[in-house]
């Protein structure tokens, strides 16, 4: 739906998001439109989660991005380097100003995790209803 964070499966099923992107989208516009501002609010002192859900093959690892792509083009960076970066940027940032103003450089303490959930699949058949 062209400008609205909606939809459409068949012709009567409309699905809502906050944001909804369409095929051509970069790396560096979701980043910029979903996650910019949870990382903003981690360097103020509050949790965020991101979550990538969907079926097999549909792009979660490549938009969540690894740690370990150290070979890849800068505009195909996942989410992952990305809030790392900004993070670390946004401590260094903050310090600077403090200390150019005369005020003790803030201290931060970083607690992240980044994690793979897998469905188990079970082989036998449950024959009750
Ligand atoms: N937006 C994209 N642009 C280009 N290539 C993509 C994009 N999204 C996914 N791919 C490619 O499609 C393939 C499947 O994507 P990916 O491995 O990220 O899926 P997945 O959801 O993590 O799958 P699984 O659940 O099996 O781990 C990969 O080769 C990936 O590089």
């Amino acid at each position: 739906m062209p400008g609205e964070p909606q939809v459409f499966l068949g012709k009567d099923k409309a699905f809502t998001y906050d944001h909804v992107f369409d095929m051509d989208s970069q790396q560096e516009s979701i980043y910029t439109h979903c996650t910019e501002s949870l990382i903003e609010g981690c360097l103020e002192g509050y949790n965020a989660t991101i979550f990538a859900y969907g079926q097999t093959g549909s792009g979660k690892t490549y938009t969540m991005g690894t740690g370990f792509d150290v070979n890849i083009e800068e505009d195909e960076l996942g989410i992952i380097p990305r809030a790392v970066h900004h993070l670390f940027r946004g401590i260094e940032e903050r310090r600077r100003a403090a200390t150019e103003q005369g005020r003790p450089a803030p201290e931060f303490k970083i607690n992240a995790q980044f994690l793979e959930v897998q469905e188990h699949t079970h082989s036998h058949t449950h024959t009750q209803p």
